[in-house]
């Protein structure tokens, strides 16, 4: 886990493109940008070209599968891994949850917290050189009481769900401008998913706060976050409010043989004698389609389906 650390920017030494518009209409400064970004392990590309913005105050789901790079771009935001091209920047302070959640099973919650604290100060003294002061450990008790975890049980007594309550906790007592959650998700009950989500959403309405969270399971995500990201093969494909991406794309469904001139067909599929369609924009002119509003999981399959297909925002300065 990494705590807190002051905003910074993380760039390659080559040149550096133009700025991603953060998209959504609600302006200011972007908590996350990626542009360009390129990270590589010895001779594998992990992402290669990714562009993406994150505007302040959204929680933002980062989807894609197995080796799509979601964990390499959270550990480049958080200036875990440097990049070998372009650049990627977080606004103010950030805190990182790892997917693994590095607790020591032998310390109690309580240990837990002072680790934390301590931590903190080293980390940030190595990173800036001043201590952070943005610590608060009374806000941590309190939201640990709230959970009904005891300060004094062993980290290796509590249930999968309360371990990932425990460190979302420890990650929000720096009080970061930008948590990252990798995988939060991953290996709890649905109950437990839904607990640590709502835990989260309570945190973002009480406070100015962007997270940006990574999961495999979609249906997870469509009642909290309002920002897409989707990655496939170490490329950025969609970056941008999901409200607006379901407002602007279709599932079209008709006979095989009715004609989508005209329409940006992000996947197709066919089953017998119908045709299954993404598209972005309008309906084309066929009468035989029928079109419908998508669900976010029918979006994010379309997407991933087509690989070479993108829906990002335009570079600052264009139109979209
Ligand atoms: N330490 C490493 N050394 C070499 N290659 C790596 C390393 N870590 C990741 N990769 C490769 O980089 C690519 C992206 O991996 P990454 O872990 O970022 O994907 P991911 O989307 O988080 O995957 P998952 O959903 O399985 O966690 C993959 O091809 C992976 O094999």
């Amino acid at each position: 886990m990494r705590f807190g650390r002051g905003g910074r920017e993380v760039a390659s030494g080559r040149g550096r493109r133009g700025v991603v518009s953060s998209g959504g209409g609600r302006g200011g400064t972007p908590a996350l940008e990626a542009t360009g970004l390129g990270v590589r392990y010895r001779h594998t590309w992990a992402l290669r070209d990714c562009s993406l913005s994150v505007p302040a105050g959204r929680v933002a789901a980062l989807v894609g599968p197995n080796g799509a790079g979601k964990t390499t771009l959270m550990h480049a935001a958080v200036g875990l891994l440097r990049p070998a091209r372009g650049s990627v920047r977080a606004a103010g302070e950030v805190a990182f949850v790892a997917q693994d959640k590095p607790l020591y099973e032998g310390f109690t919650v309580a240990e837990m917290l002072t680790f934390g604290r301590r931590m903190n100060h080293r980390v940030d003294h190595r990173w800036g050189g001043r201590m952070n002061g943005r610590w608060d450990g009374s806000a941590a008790a309190a939201r640990l009481a709230r959970l009904g975890i005891p300060l004094e049980r062993k980290v290796s007594a509590l249930s999968g769900g309360q371990q990932a309550q425990v460190a979302v906790t420890l990650a929000l007592a720096v009080r970061p401008d930008l948590l990252v959650l990798d995988e939060p998700l991953a290996n709890l009950d649905p109950l437990a998913r839904h607990d640590v989500m709502r835990s989260i959403m309570a945190e973002v309405a009480d406070r100015e706060l962007t997270v940006l969270l990574s999961s495999h399971v979609v249906s997870d995500l469509e009642e909290t976050c309002d920002w897409l990201v989707v990655l496939n093969g170490g490329r950025s494909q969609v970056s941008g409010d999901i409200e607006e991406l379901l407002d602007g794309h279709l599932v079209l469904t008709g006979p095989d043989g009715a004609s989508a001139a005209g329409a940006q067909v992000v996947s197709a599929s066919r089953t017998g004698r119908q045709v299954s369609m993404l598209v972005r924009g309008a309906c084309p002119p066929d009468p035989r389609w029928q079109a419908r509003r998508p669900g976010l999981e029918e979006l994010v399959m379309g997407y991933l389906r087509s690989p070479e297909a993108a829906a990002l925002p335009a570079p600052t300065g264009v139109d979209a």
